[in-house]
């Protein structure tokens, strides 16, 4: 067999097995485009290997020194701005926070601790994360991201999170707010507590929550929440956010006026890309008026739709609390006379949840996500398939993402408060499709579910509540040691800091052509749609 790592612009022959369809196959960023040409009598299929990343990115791959001019505007892209950038003269000190637990009563150590102390657990700013640990030796190597048409390896390191030896607040001068944007998400209040005691250990006494998101900075009729310990220490134990949530709001220069008049000098943003660009306006506005505040914030969203990081806080509750919904379905199905139940999951754009649940539970037959298309009718369709299974099996269930399937529904060019279209609900639809094809062939039982609202008010699971408050310790990290306009998240099992437009730069999608996608398919059995 031909290489299967040709370069740039040259062909490559690719064993029938590897291309499922006459679509562009993609090996992570490296997109062999197929020209449609299949070989009479062994199928093979021609295809043209196109850029990787770096070309895209305008490197020229001849010069010897590509990959440190690569790494080089990599570290300046992922550079986490800092107060110093504005404030150059910016006093330090040194850290208020110990892993060394003093009673929080004493006064022993108010200016700081000894640095005589063995070891406090600081990370040095030069601390770095590899963003991706697989050196992949061939663009074909499944989920291969390369840069160049080898996919040479090129080191990439993001900021280490955690807290620094020199803070640049001191703690008796720090007005902090807590601010929860958008849906709600499985541990927003976990994240809240641990924002809150983290302060306080590092010794803030005024902290405050905006409620109803950004709309708090405006509304004259909302008040800001006092936030202490003994006002936290319980609120992780049910889900929704202590402070409540919105969507849409106030300007941004309106949301720092506010800031400004209630002497808020750290910001914590409890949100997904929406809250997170948001963050980021109120960062650069902060620095065009020369105030000194730490905007930090903490990647929320149900979805899992947010670039760059393992997974969101809040996504494994969904994940394990849809199996309830799942199983449900699957119990309606299979003891009705030729059932069919079908479970609508969250998901806007992004597949994640229905994906992972169906996989989980090993229950679900077809499972249906905005990133791959399917037709409903025909021959290949949805509906011919369902009728396939209740002949063989009895029974079937499908689990749709909210996104999935848009392209069926009347658009109405909607959107929310915040601008985000407001989708057809593919759960109804299926249900009358399905209920109309079976009309005239053998009927069948359908059973909707739409246990949406009832997954995302779930508290958070442990495994959530653990990954909360370590992304809510480091966001208070981030800002005492003087960062803003940076976001925390959890990359190769590490805690990291990105500067948010990285992780705002488009929303995190299901990889139609990854493992984990072929790994639903073969837990599903369903064929492609099309
Ligand atoms: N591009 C943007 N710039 C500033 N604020 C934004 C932007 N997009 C959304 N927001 C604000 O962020 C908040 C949350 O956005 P939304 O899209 O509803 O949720 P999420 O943050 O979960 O994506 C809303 O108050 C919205 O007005
Ligand atoms: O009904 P709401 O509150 O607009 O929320 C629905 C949305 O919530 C989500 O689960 C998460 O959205 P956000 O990340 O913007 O909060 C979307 O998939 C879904 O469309
Ligand atoms: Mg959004």
């Amino acid at each position: 067999m031909e290489s299967l790592s040709p370069a740039i612009g040259q062909k490559a022959i690719l064993p029938s097995t590897t291309a499922r369809s006459d679509r562009d196959l993609f090996f992570g960023s490296v997109r062999l485009r197929t020209v449609r040409n299949i070989d009479r009598g062994c199928r093979r299929l021609r295809i043209r290997v196109q850029a990787g990343n770096g070309a895209a990115a305008g490197i020229e791959f001849s010069d010897p020194d590509w990959k440190l001019k690569y790494q080089r505007e990599f570290e300046a892209r992922f550079n986490i701005p800092h107060i110093t950038d504005v404030f150059p003269d910016a006093v330090s000190y040194p850290s208020t926070f110990c892993l060394k637990m003093r009673t929080p009563v004493s006064e022993e150590f108010a200016e700081g601790y000894p640095s005589d102390e063995k070891w406090h657990g600081y990370i040095n700013n030069n601390d770095r994360v590899l963003l991706k640990v697989i050196n992949y030796s061939s663009p074909s190597s499944a989920g291969a991201e390369c840069i160049d048409s080898n996919c040479s390896w090129v080191e990439q390191w993001v900021h280490r999170a955690g807290p620094r030896e020199k803070i640049f607040f001191k703690p008796e001068e720090v007005k902090a707010a807590i601010v929860t944007c958008g849906g709600l998400c499985p541990g927003l209040n976990d994240v809240i507590r641990q924002i809150v005691i983290t302060l306080e250990i590092y010794g803030v006494k005024q902290i405050v929550g905006i409620p109803f998101g950004y709309r708090g900075f405006s509304e004259k009729d909302l008040d800001e929440m006092a936030l202490s310990r003994k006002v936290v220490q319980n609120v992780h134990l049910s889900g929704g956010s202590l402070l409540g949530v919105s969507r849409g709001g106030p300007k941004v220069s309106d949301i720092v006026d506010s800031i400004q008049e209630r002497g808020i000098n750290m910001l914590f943003v409890l949100g997904g890309n929406g809250t997170h660009a948001g963050a980021n306006a109120i960062h650069d506005e902060c620095r065009k008026r020369r105030i000194k505040v730490a905007v930090v914030g903490v990647p929320k969203t149900i979805d899992n739709d947010i670039m760059l990081m393992d997974k969101t806080f809040g996504f494994d509750t969904a994940v394990e609390e849809a199996q309830r919904a799942i199983n449900s379905a699957y119990i309606e199905a299979h003891s009705a006379y030729r059932g069919i139940g079908i479970v609508k999951l969250m998901g806007r754009s992004s597949g994640f949840i229905a994906m992972q649940a169906s996989l989980a539970s090993g229950q679900i037959d077809i499972c249906l996500i905005p990133e791959v298309p399917f037709n409903l009718h025909g021959p290949h369709g949805v509906l011919r398939h369902l009728k396939y299974l209740l002949e063989t099996k009895g029974s079937a269930v499908v689990c749709a993402a909210e996104g999935a399937g848009q392209d069926f529904l009347q658009k109405t060019n909607a959107k929310d408060a915040s601008g985000n279209a407001v989708l057809g609900d593919i759960g109804v639809y299926l249900q009358q499709e399905i209920k109309k094809y079976f009309k005239e062939i053998g009927g069948a039982d359908v059973k909707y579910i739409d246990p949406t609202y009832m997954i995302r008010a779930c508290r958070a699971n442990a495994s959530d509540g653990i990954l909360c408050t370590v992304l809510g310790q480091n966001a208070v990290h981030g800002a005492f040691s003087g960062y803003s306009g940076i976001t925390v998240g959890i990359c190769n099992t590490h805690y990291v800091y990105f500067p948010i437009p990285e992780v705002i730069s488009k929303p995190r999608v299901v990889d139609p052509n990854s493992r984990m996608w072929h790994r639903c398919l073969t837990s599903t059995g369903q064929p492609d749609f099309l």
